[in-house]
């Protein structure tokens, strides 16, 4: 240790005050005392501020010599910072007397920092103006402040980042300490300000009632000691609006274990509680839905259900506990391939939303479609954590759907196929077929006489009629034929090829089927009907590769089959075309054929049985066409019937029959009556009683001379109208008669109704009734119900006199037939009538 060596008179140092400035009388103790000292010690110039003195602890402590002192200035042991303070700090020292200028940071020789409470007193030294400097080492004493400092500041800033409003009170219920949000709840902004204050004396939005209520639960924690747990309170925040809080109180306990006050926590929990809310209004809505909703994570290659609503439950049949952690596929079962899942697994695997239609199963096994929508759930980062699927059971719209598209195909009466299925198949049928070779049949089937029934005997009969027919012919076929209705009464049949058949016929067992089908007999209502059918067959590929000729040829053979006397099957055949051509042919003639005149009518007498006198004439037509010839009724009413010609047609006979009648009466002929047959359509138009009437006055002709021949089948539709237009007519003077009678199915009740004239037997009753007993029986009972009626009976076709022998012996009045005469030009019918007068 390194002692005050340098020690010396001269150097002697003297405090100012007590013995003087000047004193050079050295003080050895006060030298001992400085230089043992154990804190630092030092004198320094004030004006060079270079070290004058320093003590062996101020050496020790600061790593210098004492030489190295004494070559130093006081700024040589601060750091940069501290040479400001220093030099403000000289110029506002005192320049006499103590000074306690507070901690510095001072340097060690080897430059670590240390901090020391300066206290200095003046004093002269060797006679310069200096000052005894004491340096107390509180480095570690500022180090422990600053640490807790620090402490306090993180603790600070740990209760005011706390998401809670933290207070504590002491007994006299004033506030000792708050963190920010407290303050700022209570209306102020910094904690500081509440220390001191109750409730009463802070800005609160709520009123005294609340701080009573408070100071009296908190009173009840000091008092007690019992701590307040999650209560919840609703108060108004200072900007207006209610919060709930959630307050928590502990009592606060000193040294000793006595209670010294309270501290409070109070947790703003509104936010929480509305999320809460929502939580519990979304999953209220979820268990609410109509429509069934799945949550599902996916774990693997599953979809793993982790929510289902009651929905789900009621929907799918299924227990919601059974469902929990399984994957959805059990909704597929076995039917996993369908269009819809392979969409499905595509936006999975895509992650993207989308909307499927699924065929899925109930726990019994029973189907039902669902409409589902999926759609990824995503986290924060935008990664699918979960899949919401919203199932709606459309099982119900399916079905109308379905109905809707079997509708749009099938026959509402029967329930069969339309053509436009038919067509379908048939091209579907033609196509297979065509790849493997084989043959195959469309048959156009019509039944006879349907008309008729369905207009004698009504809808309703005609109807279930259609329904039975249908109900055997699907039954007669193999499930890989196809029975469609075209519409009326005609059906159509697809008959793959037969096994064992390609010799281009059908298997008799099929046709055979098909006739039992239809002709077996059958009851409905009161009605015992046996029917027939026609039929036409076209074959692929020999008669036609396409739909629509396969069609057209079958359609030819059953005209065919119709017209050679009904109850057939005919095979198209490539003659039948010609036929289909004449028809055609006719059609197209027949626009012309009134403006070009050419028309004619002939006329048949009938003659009285009683007198043998020409009793009147029918009017038959005949078309004088340039290119065919004389061309005969029955080659050309029918088309004029299915095309309206015959309205016009008609018209014209009715005139013409009359002018002639007149004409005959005109030039002394005797007066007979003229027979016109009318057709139904003809007689449906509106204005036929007036047309007639129109006649009879344009010709002049009285009404009693004009006879109108009425159908049986006519007179059958719509009977009441019917009646009606005949009452007018019969009114008007002209005679009725019943044409073709027989032939048809009147009802005796109508037939009463009809005020008819004249009953025409048909002509087929006429040419049968001599060959058996059955036949002549049917036409006396004719001529009796016709008398019966009131009637004249004139008997048609009659060619033998036989036939006129039988009639006349029945008490038919009239007969008209080739025996008689044929029908004749006008011009020999008025030779006729000239002859007979
Ligand atoms: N086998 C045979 N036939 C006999 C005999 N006596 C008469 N006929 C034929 O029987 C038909 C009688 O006429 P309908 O039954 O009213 O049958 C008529 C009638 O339904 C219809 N028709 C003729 N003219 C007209 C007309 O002006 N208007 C309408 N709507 N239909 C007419 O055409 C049908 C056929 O007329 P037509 O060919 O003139 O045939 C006539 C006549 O030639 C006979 O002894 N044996």
């Amino acid at each position: 240790m390194m002692r005050f060596q340098h020690r010396a008179p001269a150097r002697s140092t003297l405090p100012m005050q007590g013995r003087g400035w000047r004193s050079r009388r050295p003080l050895t103790r006060f030298d001992d005392l400085f230089q043992d000292h154990p804190q630092p010690m030092w004198i320094y110039d004030l004006v060079s501020l270079r070290f004058l003195r320093v003590n062996l602890a101020a050496c020790r402590h600061y790593g210098y010599s004492e030489a190295e002192f004494l070559h130093m200035t006081i700024r040589d042991i601060r750091p940069p910072s501290e040479q400001a303070r220093l030099t403000a700090d000289m110029a506002a020292a005192p320049h006499a007397g103590p000074q306690s200028s507070g901690v510095w940071t001072h340097l060690k020789r080897d430059g670590r920092p240390i901090s020391v409470r300066i206290s200095s007193h003046a004093l002269i030294h060797e006679g310069r103006r200096a000052r005894l400097v004491f340096a107390l080492d509180v480095t570690q004493q500022v180090a422990a402040e600053r640490a807790l400092y620090k402490s306090e500041q993180l603790y600070r800033r740990l209760i005011d980042t706390m998401p809670l409003q933290v207070f504590w009170k002491n007994l006299d219920l004033r506030y000792v300490g708050c963190n920010r949000l407290f303050a700022l709840a209570s209306g102020l902004d910094d904690p500081a300000s509440v220390v001191g204050k109750r409730d009463h004396d802070l800005p609160w939005q709520h009123g005294a009632a609340e701080h009573e209520a408070e100071e009296a639960e908190d009173r009840a924690v000091i008092e007690y000691g019992r701590p307040v747990r999650g209560r919840e309170q609703t108060l108004t925040a200072p900007d207006g609006r209610p919060r709930r809080h959630l307050v928590n109180k502990l009592p606060l306990h000193g040294r000793h274990g006595e209670i010294v006050g309270l501290l409070g926590m109070v947790e703003d929990i509104t936010a929480s509680r509305a999320a809460g809310e929502t939580l519990r209004l979304q999953s209220r809505a979820l268990d609410a839905s109509v429509n069934a909703i799945l949550i599902t994570r996916r774990a693997g290659d599953d979809d793993v259900i982790e929510y289902a609503n009651p929905a789900f439950a009621r929907i799918s049949g299924y227990e919601l506990a059974e469902v929990i952690g399984t994957d959805c596929r059990f909704l597929q079962g076995d039917d996993r391939e369908q269009e819809g899942m392979l969409a499905l697994r595509e936006a999975l695997r895509t992650e993207r939303e989308v909307t499927v239609e699924l065929r899925n199963y109930r726990k019994d096994g029973t189907l039902f479609w669902n409409q589902l929508h999926v759609a990824p759930v995503l986290d924060a980062g935008g990664a699918t954590t979960h899949w919401v699927g919203v199932i709606n059971d459309i099982t119900a719209a399916k079905r109308y759907q379905q109905e809707l598209e079997h509708q749009s195909t099938h026959d509402a009466l029967t329930g069969l196929p339309n053509r436009n299925l038919f067509q379908d198949r048939l091209e579907q049928a033609i196509a297979y077929a065509a790849r493997y070779g084989h043959q195959m049949w469309v048959v156009v089937l019509d039944l006879d006489n349907f008309k008729l029934i369905n207009d004698t005997l009504g809808h309703a009969v005609g109807d279930n009629l259609l329904q039975t027919v249908s109900g055997r012919l699907r039954a007669a076929l193999r499930d890989s034929d196809t029975v469609a209705r075209l519409g009326g009464d005609e059906f159509i049949l697809l008959l793959p090829d037969q096994p064992g058949q390609n010799d281009g016929t059908l298997s008799p067992r099929t046709v055979q089927a098909v006739l039992d089908a239809v002709s077996a007999p059958m009851r409905l209502g009161a009605h015992d009907l046996a029917l027939t059918c026609s039929m036409g067959v076209s074959v692929y590929p020999r008669d036609g590769d396409t739909a629509a000729s396969l069609f057209k040829h079958a359609d030819i053979a059953l005209y065919r089959a119709k017209d050679g006397g009904r109850n057939q099957l005919q095979f198209y055949t490539s003659e039948m075309n010609a036929r289909v051509t004449e028809r055609t042919l006719i059609e197209g003639h027949l626009r012309n054929a009134l403006v070009r005149h050419e028309f004619v009518l002939h006329f048949q007498p009938r003659i009285d049985c009683a007198t043998g006198r020409v009793a009147g004439l029918e009017a038959l037509l005949r078309w004088q066409q340039p290119e065919l010839g004389l061309v005969q009724p029955d080659r050309f009413i029918g088309v004029a019937e299915e095309t309206g010609r015959i309205v016009e047609i008609g018209e014209w006979v009715l005139y013409e029959a009359c002018r002639q009648a007149k004409a005959w009466q005109d030039a002394g002929l005797p007066r007979v009556p003229v027979a016109v047959n009318v057709s139904a359509r003809q007689f449906r138009q509106a204005g036929f009683v007036q047309e007639v009437r129109g006649a009879l006055e344009a010709s002049g002709l009285e009404a009693g001379y004009l006879e109108l021949e009425l159908t049986e089948s006519l007179m059958m539709q719509n009977v009441e109208g019917v009646i009606a237009a005949m009452l007018h007519l019969k009114a008007g003077g002209v005679r009725l008669s019943i044409d073709d009678f027989g032939t048809g199915y009147s009802s005796l009740s109508y037939l009463r109704r009809f005020p008819l004239d004249y009953l025409k037997i048909d002509r087929s009753f006429v040419r049968d009734m001599l060959h058996d007993a059955p036949g002549s029986a049917i036409v006396r009972s004719m001529i009796t119900l016709g008398h019966s009626l009131g009637c004249r009976i004139i008997a048609e076709g009659v060619e033998t006199n036989d036939q006129l022998g039988y009639l006349t012996q029945e008490g038919c009045d009239e007969i008209q037939g080739f025996l008689c005469s044929r029908p004749v030009t006008g011009e020999a019918a008025g030779e006729l009538l000239y002859a007979d007068r």
